[in-house]
């Protein structure tokens, strides 16, 4: 099934986002392969390491580096805003880059990263620009006759939800709802998931306003299941609250797991920048099955 560099097993650095937690391996001399069978097996929380996927370092021909990241089901995901501020810290903490500024390749294009530090120099953040939103359904990719989903009403199950669609580079259905600590979303979260409206699946995101500054969400990740955060998630709650006319253009976003500053410049660029925390918890080696 997966393979093995080497009898020393494969390096690993657990990190987390906002709780967002995944394993980061550097693999810039291409060595790996079955990156999907290796996400599923060391995410598992029994038998592997545990966490909600894997973020793996590859080389790049068109960026300072390359991020490739995988679902805890080994399905890849196109972006990663909590995995990217870690990767950048990861790949300074390892001295493979010395500079403030980095840029990472993803599957939905090359991200500028500014690393954050304390006063005693370490990384403790990083503020990313994570490109344009994208807000044609036929793009994200919703499957129906409308253009764009702004607070359209959507119906599972006999109730009927308003959802806005946004895709940043990855496929969001964001829900405005009060009370979010008190809804199912291990059973709600699937459904919307699977749903045949989304071909390829969506993640989605439950958000309550409670000022036009600052927003509460949940989020239910597709192939991972409830995190305590999701980046591109809180970017595009954001999105959707500042188009739908209930925020300013700057916002804090409380996760699960703690809070992320979100900004839509809407007057020049149309970028969305997410700023947040990027911590390291252990590093070891990992032995997989063929072992
Ligand atoms: N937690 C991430 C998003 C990870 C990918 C997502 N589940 C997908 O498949 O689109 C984030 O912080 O953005």
């Amino acid at each position: 099934m997966t393979n093995l560099v080497s009898n020393q097993g494969i390096p690993f650095t657990k990190m987390e986002g906002l709780g967002n937690d995944y394993i980061y391996i550097n693999d810039l001399a291409e060595n790996l392969s079955n990156l999907a069978d290796l996400a599923v097996e060391m995410s598992e929380r029994h038998y592997g390491i545990g966490s909600d996927g894997i973020i793996v370092l590859r080389p790049s021909s068109i960026a300072d580096f390359k991020m490739r990241m995988f679902n805890l089901d080994g399905s890849e995901g196109k972006m990663c805003g909590n995995g990217i501020r870690c990767l950048a810290k990861f790949i300074y903490d390892q001295h493979l880059w010395s500079d403030k500024h980095l840029t990472i390749e993803t599957l939905s294009g090359v991200k500028q990263v500014e690393l954050i530090f304390n006063q005693s120099g370490q990384v403790t953040g990083a503020r990313v620009n994570m490109g344009q939103p994208i807000l044609e359904n036929s793009l994200i990719p919703v499957q129906t006759k409308e253009a764009n989903w702004l607070q359209h009403p959507f119906t599972l199950e006999n109730t009927t939800y308003q959802v806005t669609a946004v895709s940043m580079g990855n496929p969001h259905l964001v829900i405005f709802h009060p009370e979010i600590t008190k809804l199912d979303l291990p059973t709600l979260g699937p459904k919307f998931e699977h749903h045949e409206r989304f071909p390829e699946q969506i993640n989605t995101e439950f958000a309550e306003i409670i000022r036009s500054n600052e927003i509460n969400m949940r989020v239910w990740e597709r192939g991972s299941g409830e995190t305590l955060a999701c980046g591109t998630g809180a970017c595009a709650v954001a999105v959707a609250s500042i188009l739908n006319g209930f925020t300013d253009n700057t916002v804090t976003v409380n996760l699960l797991g703690g809070s992320l500053i979100i900004t839509w410049d809407t007057s020049t660029s149309g970028d969305v920048y997410m700023e947040g925390p990027a911590r390291t918890r252990f590093s070891g080696s990992y032995y997989p099955n063929t072992h």
